[in-house]
C-alpha cells in the first residue's frame, strides 16, 4: 500500500483540484501518516468552501495532526522547518520525498499565509484575544469559525488554531494572570502583614534564612505562594516539592484567621499520583519542627485536611460528557488548592480548573518543568515555567523576599533594570527548587547533563563510568544492545552485585517460591481455623514481597512497538520468565502477568496507571486475582502499607506491564530503571523524554540502544509543543 501511495504521488505529483489533493490525503492516512480523522476535517472544509486556497486543506490536515501530537496550534513562521520536527516522518526516502512534496504547497513565508488561509471558516483574531470576526481579506466573518488565525499588533499572521485551543489557551493566560494581581485586600483572604509572613516561615524553616549559601529556596517558594493567588513551585525530584507544600499549608493556617474554616484542597492529574501526593504530605508533616507540631490546633487542622483527588473528580466530571460540575458560574468549593504533578495536567484541563477556582483562592502548583509534557495538546507547566531558570524577580519581589525570608535573591536573578521589559508579573509567582535531597551521584549528574543538553558533561561522565569498577557502577550503558543485553539486564545478571537484586530475575524466583499450598482443595475451615490463618498470612506476605520487588524494578521504552518498545520489550520478558519454568502465556492472565490498568474505575478503587500482579487467589488457586499495593493512614496518620486484590474477571481495562512507556511512568520511582531507545530517530526521541526516565531511577540507572549516538540525537532534540502561551503569558518575542 505504501509503495502505491508514493508511487503514485511521485508520478503525479500534486494535483491542481482541491478535491483530488483531499483524496490524496486520504492515501496518506490509509499509509498511518495522518490520522483519519485529520483528512476528514481538511475534507469537510474543502466540502464547505469549495473556492478554498488548494493548500488550505493540507494545512488544516496538519494542524490537526499537530493537535494529536500535543501541539496547541500551528505556528506560521517558518512552517517548512518546524514540521521536521513536529511530524513523525515516515522511515524511508522515497515516502519522505512524496510528504515533502505535499508539504511545499505551504507558504515559506508568513505574508502569503493570508492567501492561502482566506476562508469563511477562518476568523482573524488579535493575537492576546478579542476575536474580529473578519477574514484575512477584511470581509465580515462568522463569529464561530471552526479556525481562527491570531496576527500580532501589525496583522501579521502568527498561529492557525482549531477553535477550541485558542479558548483554551486564552482561560488559561487570563486565568493564571488574574491570580497573579495582587492581593486587592488582605483582609479578604484573612491574611496578615508581611511580619507575620516572616515569623510564621522563620518557625517553619527554623534552620534556613540569614543568608545562608545557597539560598534557601523552599522558605521563599512559600513567601512567594502567600504573596499572591498563584504560587508555582517547579523542581527536579527529590528537591523538595511536597516537603515545602507541606509547609506551605502549615504557614496558611496559621495566618488565617481562622484555621479551622480554611478549606485547603489536594489534587493531581491521575489517582496514582493524588495516592502519591497524600502520602507524601503525611510524611512530610511529621517532619514539620516540633514547635509547629505542638501546636494542637494547627496541626490537627492540617491532619483534617482531605485526601488528594484527581483533578477529574475535583471538578466533577460528568461521564461520557466534557461538561463538568464545577466551571466559573458553579467555583470550586475551596481556599487553597495544591495540584502536584503539573507538567501532566493538559491545557484544556488547565483552562477548566483556573475558570473552575473561586477568585479568592490560592491555587498552588507542583512540578517539574523539565519532565515530559502531558499526554493531551499542551505543555502548560513548561510554558509557564519558560523563564524559571533565570528567575526575573523585580527588585520589590527580591525586597519583599529579603523582609519575609532574610534571603537575597541572587543578582543573576534580578531582571535588570536596563532591560527594556519590566519583570514579569508571572514570574514573581514561580519558585524553582534546584538542590536534589534525595539523589546525586552518577545518576543525578546525568539528568543535570540531559537537562542542559551539555555534551562535554556527559562526556566526562562516560569515561569517569569507564573508570569505576562493576561493583561501583550505579549506571549500566551499552549502545548497539542485543535482546541477549536486554535479557541480562532485566534479569539482573552480571552487571554488579547491587543491580542483580533488582530485576525481574528476583521476581521470577519469588513467584518460584509460592508457599505451599496446605492442600489441594482450599481448606475449608472457618477463618479462626490456625492453620488456615498462617496459610492466608504466608499467601499475603508472599503477594507483598512480589509487589515490593515489582515496585523496585522497570523497563521503560520510548515507543510502543518494535522490538525495542514496549510490546517487544514485554514479549522478551515473558520469554525469559517461560525460560525459567514459569507457566506464564503470551496472551490473555497467567500466574505473574504485571499488569497496569489504563482506566480509571471509582468502583474498583484502581486508577489509570496503577500497576498489580496476577497471582492465585488465597482461598482458590484456580483463580486469578490482581494484587495491587495499597497505602493507607494508621492511628497516627502515618501513611502504612497494604495489599489489595481484584478478581482478573473485574478488570477489563489492562495491559501487560513488565515494560512501560516513558510517558506512563511519570509520577513513578524504582531502584533501577531500564530504559530502551529503538534503532532509528523519531521527533519523539527527546532531551524530556531522556529527563523522565532516567529521573525515574533511584539507584541504578540501565540504558541499552540499538543504535550508537541515539542518546546524543535525543539530547538535542527538545519536545518543543507549539503554543501561544508563552506569548500571551509573557508577551511577543519573550526568551528570543
Ligand atoms: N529542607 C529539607 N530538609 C531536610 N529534608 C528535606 C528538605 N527538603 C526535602 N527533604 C527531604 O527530601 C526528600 C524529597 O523531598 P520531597 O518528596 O518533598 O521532594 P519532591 O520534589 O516532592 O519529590 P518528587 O519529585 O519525587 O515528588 C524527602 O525525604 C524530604 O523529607
Amino acid at each position: 500500500m505504501r509503495s502505491g501511495v508514493m508511487e503514485q504521488m511521485l508520478d503525479t505529483g500534486m494535483p491542481d483540484r482541491t478535491d483530488a489533493l483531499v483524496q490524496q490525503l486520504w492515501q496518506w492516512a490509509d499509509a498511518g501518516w495522518l490520522r483519519r480523522v485529520d483528512v476528514a476535517f481538511a475534507q469537510w472544509v474543502q466540502q464547505q468552501d469549495a473556492q478554498c486556497h488548494r493548500a488550505l486543506p493540507v494545512a488544516v490536515s496538519v494542524l490537526c495532526a499537530l493537535e494529536g501530537r500535543g501541539h496547541s496550534c500551528l505556528e506560521l513562521a517558518d512552517v517548512h522547518g518546524r514540521l521536521a520536527q513536529w511530524l513523525d516522518w515516515p522511515r524511508d526516502m522515497a515516502a519522505q520525498t512524496a510528504l515533502r512534496q505535499l508539504l511545499a504547497l505551504l507558504p515559506t513565508q508568513k505574508q502569503p499565509w493570508l492567501t492561502v488561509l482566506q476562508s469563511p471558516l477562518i476568523a482573524i483574531t488579535a493575537a492576546g484575544g478579542g476575536v474580529m470576526h473578519k477574514d484575512p481579506t477584511g470581509q465580515e466573518s462568522q463569529s464561530d469559525t471552526p479556525m481562527l488565525l491570531a496576527v500580532n499588533a501589525r496583522g501579521e499572521p502568527q498561529r492557525l488554531y482549531l477553535r477550541r485551543y485558542f479558548q483554551f489557551e486564552q482561560a488559561a493566560a487570563h486565568g493564571l494572570l488574574a491570580r497573579v494581581q495582587p492581593i486587592a485586600s488582605q483582609v479578604q483572604t484573612g491574611f496578615a502583614r508581611e511580619e507575620q509572613i516572616a515569623e510564621v516561615l522563620g518557625q517553619l524553616f527554623p534552620s534556613a534564612g540569614g543568608g545562608q549559601t545557597p539560598p534557601q529556596w523552599q522558605k521563599m517558594a512559600c513567601a512567594l505562594a502567600l504573596r499572591q493567588r498563584l504560587g508555582v513551585i517547579t523542581g527536579g525530584p527529590g528537591t523538595g516539592k511536597t516537603y515545602t507544600a507541606a509547609r506551605l499549608m502549615a504557614a496558611a493556617l496559621a495566618l488565617a484567621d481562622d484555621p479551622a474554616q480554611l478549606r485547603i484542597r489536594l489534587a493531581a492529574p491521575t489517582g496514582k499520583a493524588a495516592a502519591r501526593l497524600s502520602e507524601s504530605l503525611q510524611q512530610a508533616l511529621q517532619d514539620l519542627p516540633p514547635a509547629v507540631r505542638s501546636n494542637t490546633a494547627l496541626f490537627d487542622a492540617l491532619n483534617r485536611i482531605p485526601a488528594a483527588r484527581t483533578l477529574h473528580s475535583l471538578l466533577g466530571v460528568r461521564p461520557g460528557t466534557r461538561q463538568l460540575r464545577h466551571d466559573g458560574a458553579h467555583p470550586l468549593a475551596l481556599d487553597w488548592l495544591i495540584v502536584d504533578e503539573a507538567s501532566m495536567v493538559d491545557l484544556e484541563m488547565m483552562a477548566a480548573l483556573l475558570q473552575a477556582m473561586p477568585p479568592h483562592a490560592h491555587l498552588v502548583l507542583l512540578g517539574d518543568k523539565d519532565q515530559l509534557d502531558s499526554v493531551e495538546a499542551g505543555a502548560v507547566l513548561g510554558d509557564v515555567c519558560e523563564g524559571a531558570q533565570q528567575g526575573h524577580y523585580s527588585a520589590e519581589t527580591a525586597a519583599y523576599l529579603q523582609r519575609t525570608c532574610a534571603e537575597s535573591v541572587p543578582e543573576a536573578m534580578l531582571q535588570p533594570e536596563a532591560d527594556a521589559q519590566p519583570a514579569p508579573a508571572l514570574s514573581q509567582a514561580i519558585a524553582m527548587l534546584r538542590e536534589s535531597r534525595r539523589f546525586g551521584g552518577m545518576i543525578g549528574q546525568l539528568a543535570l547533563a540531559v537537562q542542559r543538553n551539555d555534551g562535554a558533561h556527559m562526556q566526562a561522565l562516560m569515561t569517569q563510568l569507564q573508570s569505576l569498577q562493576p561493583d561501583a557502577r550505579t549506571v549500566f550503558w551499552k549502545e548497539q544492545a542485543t535482546e541477549q543485553d536486554a535479557r541480562q539486564v532485566f534479569w539482573g545478571q552480571g552487571h554488579n552485585s547491587g543491580m542483580s537484586a533488582e530485576g525481574y530475575g528476583a521476581l521470577a524466583a519469588l513467584l518460584k517460591a509460592m508457599p505451599r499450598w496446605p492442600s489441594a482443595k482450599v481448606p475449608a475451615a472457618g477463618p479462626d481455623d490456625e492453620s488456615w490463618l498462617a496459610w492466608q498470612g504466608a499467601h499475603a506476605q508472599w503477594a507483598r514481597q512480589l509487589l515490593d520487588t515489582l515496585a523496585r524494578f522497570r523497563i521503560l521504552c520510548a515507543t510502543r512497538q518494535g522490538t525495542w518498545g514496549v510490546d517487544g520489550m514485554n514479549a522478551l520478558v515473558i520469554q525469559a520468565l517461560r525460560a525459567a519454568g514459569l507457566p506464564v502465556k503470551n496472551q490473555g492472565w497467567f500466574v505473574g502477568r504485571v499488569v497496569m490498568v489504563t482506566r480509571n474505575d471509582a468502583s474498583l478503587g484502581i486508577f489509570n496507571g496503577d500497576v498489580g500482579i496476577a497471582l492465585p487467589a488465597a482461598n482458590n488457586r484456580q483463580q486469578l486475582r490482581v494484587y495491587f499495593p495499597q497505602t493507607g493512614l494508621d492511628a497516627q496518620g502515618l501513611p502504612v502499607q497494604s495489599i489489595r486484590s481484584i478478581a482478573v474477571s473485574r478488570m477489563q481495562h489492562v495491559e501487560t506491564a513488565f515494560a512501560m512507556t516513558v510517558h506512563k511512568s511519570q509520577g513513578s520511582e524504582f531502584a533501577h530503571v531500564l530504559l530502551c531507545l529503538p534503532g532509528y530517530s523519531s521527533p519523539l526521541l527527546t532531551r524530556e523524554l531522556l529527563y523522565t526516565g532516567l529521573t525515574r531511577a533511584k539507584k541504578y540507572f540501565s540504558y541499552l540502544s540499538a543504535q550508537t549516538g541515539a542518546w546524543q540525537q535525543a539530547m538535542a532534540q527538545s519536545t518543543l509543543r507549539t503554543s501561544g502561551l508563552v506569548a500571551l503569558l509573557y508577551g511577543d518575542g519573550w526568551g528570543s
